[in-house]
């Protein structure tokens, strides 16, 4: 693993002065709430900006949801890996210090939000809860629950203290949900959810003709401490529970890794800092980009992404700010264009709704030759197909829960269409393992890639070979993860023969280009039994 090369704490603290905002003067007396999600910051969070303005007293809630720690809807895999469960616990920790730093403080619990809301909310008699919108169906499930059990509660407006409310009559408290995901504002693009393009492109050419990113929300510096009686009331902070105390194994990500990736808005920004301003890579990122060794080939902004400890339109004002102070060219651009995929994989979720999680994807595909033979799957998840480029990717998802982009395209192709494997236990595998798991762009991708979403090209296949030559040509990337391979010449280690593991199965279009027979016409079907042994009984519930 490369030295944390993470930008500097001063460089970071003036990142956060360049992000904060003065003390504007607030509307209103009574007592809020913030309910953090995937929303783990301080800067730029609209739906804390907000509570904080609306409120005398805002006090930052965090629920630790036990079916984070479930199965995958399907497979039964376990929905959160050891790795990522790991990276939300230190991001959590960093939003209590950087609430902390700022006077303020955050209460910790492990619960369903439908729970444990409702408590605080009746506690501390609070007449709102703000949050960030969600767009998957288990999200939203969370969110109706929710504002149905604080539809239950109610006050008498005295009891509130909230100046904007008339003093007399009874008032429920209410859920207040705050768009706050994406680089572009779902209000601000031309499209109905409904009507949203199916093809990238065009999504994204109307886009960014027509609309504006807005600016990023400012919060002060200093916020109001919490009252102590407030917090006594409630029975303390919390204190925040360890991965032994979720019933996980504690488990370090591998010192082979492109990085160590840390959880938290501190790290985040520190990345940042680091790769734009310190190191100058935004200058090649777009020549970069394809790689797969090292820690600056591309941002690896994706974890901090995902857990909402960076927020993309911080990232765009700092592109900006790179445009303006140093040079504006392709690579510039196309970091934006990127986080353009994240957004749109966002909007078409909701679009498509479920469909997204299901075998015919977006499309409706109906397709019957998928196998769920266990047997491949587990070649595959373990990292023993025969094919080094397949199994180093395996290896590295599995030692430090991220894989390049490049990697997870090969990976996917590989899967659906050599293996000819139900493309659903790749997706709910990265889900399980990835520490950028994020349900909008995994399905999203998964279905692109399996030809069953939004990709104008159905059959796009990527062959190993031309990947091994045109991105691994001397075979460092798969010697660093196999290093039984780095004894070979390099140009032996993609296909070293009966040196390495022998191929699962042939390559759909060979080793040239050459028109293989179907793979999936000798794959075993996938046997009810066998689908068993994947499952147990904690099964998420959503997806159907
Ligand atoms: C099968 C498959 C599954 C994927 N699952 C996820 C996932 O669960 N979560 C996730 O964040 N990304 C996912 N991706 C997209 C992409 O691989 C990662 O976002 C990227 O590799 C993260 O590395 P980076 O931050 O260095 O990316 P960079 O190249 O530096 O890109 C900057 C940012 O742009 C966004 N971005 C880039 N490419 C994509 C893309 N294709 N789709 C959506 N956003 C993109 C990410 O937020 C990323 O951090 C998946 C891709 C594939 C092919």
């Amino acid at each position: 693993m490369e030295a944390s090369d993470h930008g500097s704490s001063k460089a970071v603290g003036e990142l956060c002065k360049r992000y904060s905002g003065p003390q504007e003067t607030r509307q209103s007396s009574g007592v809020a709430i913030m309910w953090f999600r995937n929303d783990l910051r301080v800067l730029d969070n609209e739906a804390l900006f907000r509570a904080w303005k609306f409120s005398e007293v805002v006090l930052p809630v965090f629920c630790l949801d036990p079916r984070l720690f479930g199965t995958t809807h399907y497979f039964g895999f376990p929905k959160t890996g050891e790795l990522r469960a790991q990276f939300i616990l230190e991001s959590i920790s960093d939003l209590r210090s950087r609430l902390q730093q700022r006077g303020s403080d955050l209460v910790v619990r492990y619960g369903m939000p439908e729970q444990i809301l409702p408590s605080i909310v009746e506690g501390v008699c609070a007449s709102t809860v703000y949050a960030h919108k969600e767009t998957c169906s288990e999200e939203l499930l969370v969110e109706k629950n929710v504002k149905q059990a604080l539809k239950k509660l109610t006050f008498l407006k005295t009891d509130l203290k909230n100046a904007l409310l008339p003093a007399q009559g009874s008032v429920n408290a209410r859920l207040e949900l705050i768009w706050g995901s994406t680089l572009y504002h779902l209000k601000d693009i031309h499209f109905s959810p409904a009507k949203l393009p199916d093809v990238y492109t065009q999504f994204r050419k109307a886009v960014e003709s027509t609309c504006k990113i807005r600016s990023c929300f400012k919060l002060p510096l200093s916020l109001a401490p919490l009252p102590k009686d407030m917090i006594d009331k409630i029975g303390g902070i919390g204190k925040i529970p360890n991965l032994s105390e979720l019933g996980l194994t504690v488990r370090e990500q591998s010192a082979s890794g492109v990085m160590r990736f840390t959880g938290g808005e501190t790290e985040g920004l520190a990345r940042l800092e680091d790769y734009f301003w310190a190191k100058d890579y935004l200058r090649s990122y777009k020549e970069t980009r394809n790689g797969m060794l090292g820690s600056n080939y591309s941002t690896k902004f994706s974890p901090w992404l995902a857990s909402g400890c960076l927020s993309p339109r911080l990232i765009f004002e700092e592109v900006k700010r790179y445009e303006r102070e140093r040079i504006a060219n392709e690579s510039t651009y196309w970091i934006l264009f990127e986080l353009l995929w994240r957004d749109y994989f966002r909007f078409l979720s909701i679009k498509y709704g479920n469909n997204i999680f299901h075998l015919g994807g977006p499309r409706k595909v109906v397709q019957k030759s998928w196998s769920q033979s266990k047997d491949l799957f587990e070649a595959w998840r373990n990292g023993c197909t025969g094919y080094p480029l397949i199994d180093a990717n395996m290896k590295e998802l599995s030692a430090t829960g991220f894989m390049s982009n490049r990697g997870r395209q090969a990976f996917c192709s590989f899967m659906v269409r050599d293996l000819g494997l139900d493309w659903r236990m790749g997706a709910e595998w990265f889900e399980t393992c990835l520490l950028d798991y994020d349900p909008c762009s995994n399905y999203g991708n998964w279905t692109y890639g399996a030809g069953v979403g939004n990709d104008p090209r159905e059959d796009r296949y990527f062959s190993i070979p031309k990947q091994a030559q045109s991105y691994d040509p001397n075979g460092d990337y798969v010697a660093h993860w196999l290093p039984e391979l780095s004894k070979l010449p390099k140009a032996a280690r993609h296909f070293p023969g009966k040196d390495y593991i022998k191929p699962i199965v042939p390559l759909k279009f060979g080793m040239g280009g050459q028109i293989h027979r179907d793979s999936r016409v000798f794959l075993g079907g996938y046997q009810k039994d066998s689908r068993k042994s994947f499952q147990n009984s904690r099964a998420s519930e959503r997806r159907t």
